[in-house]
């Protein structure tokens, strides 16, 4: 069955960042198409074509008649699966661009991650022109290094393409950040600060990575700067990391953390764990609550420069860090302590 072309297709668009961003996307009078593993969502504005990144007859019957292809697929990225990282994120995507040139579509923007240059060291103030992290801290991130190289290695006179870097995105419907630090809280394991509490990172709140994103593609064109290019987008706020998390774990109604553990003993406890359940794995399968990722992220400097988006395509955050952790606590009563998420 025809059906009408799409000034864009959202792939991931059931997710996190794809329902934001295709919402938006309808307020400014686009029309939307979305291509997903699966549906989430009802909008009779959008066309909903269920299939898998990673086949090419599901993703043809979605790729034609599109002007713009968003790319925010990925497998969980607290998930431990490296075959399905590699599936998706790599693979898929080498089918993605193999496609777009098939059917003719001129921008592709890629939703990458600004870990993509993180190795569990302290980055202040990171650039776009920082290398890829030689030494992933997971494969997750070396998966979106892959990617993000494959996509903007892609570009050409023809096709243009873009890599978005968003940092630590929370918001209302954030299926990650915050459900886990509330489970976490809920099961007394968010009691301790790892560190001395004084790291400062980014946390990004959706509407400002779905702003970024659309400025991406709105200045992607035949001869324009950001061909080619990857942007950090952040809420160009950095905060310290155990200060966020505090605002949002007492805001859920759970106590804050008082006690501080050494950073380094918390790492290689993560480490040994990480070791422990790879070596049970053909016995028993367990992922401990705290992974070294998790460790690194939440004990070490993590904060990016979005100058060369301010500059190229005029970007700055739409809403404040502090607006958007109020927002985002009203927005996941279910989860309180003592909701309905406590059953
Ligand atoms: N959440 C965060 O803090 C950050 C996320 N990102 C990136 O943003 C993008 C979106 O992330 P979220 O919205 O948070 O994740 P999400 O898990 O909410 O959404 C991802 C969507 O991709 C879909 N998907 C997965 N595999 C698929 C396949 N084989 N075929 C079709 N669809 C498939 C899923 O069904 C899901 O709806 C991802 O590329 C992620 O790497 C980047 C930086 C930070
Ligand atoms: C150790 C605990 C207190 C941490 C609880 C919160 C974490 C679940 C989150 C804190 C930083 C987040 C983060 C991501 C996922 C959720 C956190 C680890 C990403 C890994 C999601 C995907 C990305 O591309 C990078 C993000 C970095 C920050």
């Amino acid at each position: 069955m025809a059906i009408m072309d799409a000034d864009y297709l959202v792939i991931g668009g059931c997710g996190f960042l794809g329902q934001h961003l295709c919402e938006r996307l309808l307020e400014r009078g686009y029309s939307v198409r979305v291509f997903d593993i699966r549906k989430t969502f009802e909008n009779e504005k959008i066309t909903f074509i269920i299939g898998d990144l990673c086949k090419k007859e599901d993703l043809m019957a979605a790729i034609q008649g599109v002007s713009c292809v968003f790319h925010c697929a990925s497998p969980s990225p607290l998930s431990n699966n490296r075959e399905l990282f590699h599936k998706v994120n790599v693979e898929g995507t080498k089918l993605l661009i193999q496609l777009c040139k098939w059917a003719g579509v001129q921008r592709l923007v890629l939703t990458s991650s600004a870990s993509v240059v993180y190795e569990g060291k302290d980055i202040k103030g990171g650039h776009e022109d920082l290398p890829y992290a030689a030494q992933p801290i997971d494969a997750y991130t070396e998966t979106k290094i892959m990617q993000e190289q494959i996509v903007l290695a892609a570009n050409t006179k023809d096709f243009y393409t873009c890599a978005v870097r968003p940092h630590g995105i929370f918001g209302p419907r954030d299926p990650h950040l915050l459900p886990t630090a509330v489970d976490l809280a809920r099961r007394g394991k968010f009691k301790f600060i790892i560190g001395d509490g004084k790291n400062l990172v980014d946390f990004t709140y959706i509407d400002n990575v779905v702003h970024g994103h659309i400025l991406a593609s709105e200045n992607l064109g035949g001869g324009s700067v950001v061909c080619g290019k990857a942007y950090n987008i952040t809420n160009d706020e950095p905060i310290y990391f155990w200060t966020f998390m505090t605002q949002i774990v007492t805001g859920m109604g759970y106590d804050a953390p008082k006690y501080h553990l050494p950073y380094l003993l918390v790492y290689f406890i993560a480490v040994f764990l990480m070791l422990i359940s790879r070596l049970l794995s053909p016995f028993c399968h367990f992922i401990p609550s705290f992974t070294p990722m998790k460790v690194a992220l939440a004990g070490t400097h993590h904060f990016y420069l979005c100058d060369r988006a301010k500059k190229d395509m005029k970007y700055k955050p739409l809403v404040s860090l502090d607006d958007g952790i109020r927002k985002t606590i009203e927005s996941f009563e279910r989860l309180k302590n003592g909701g309905e998420g406590d059953s």
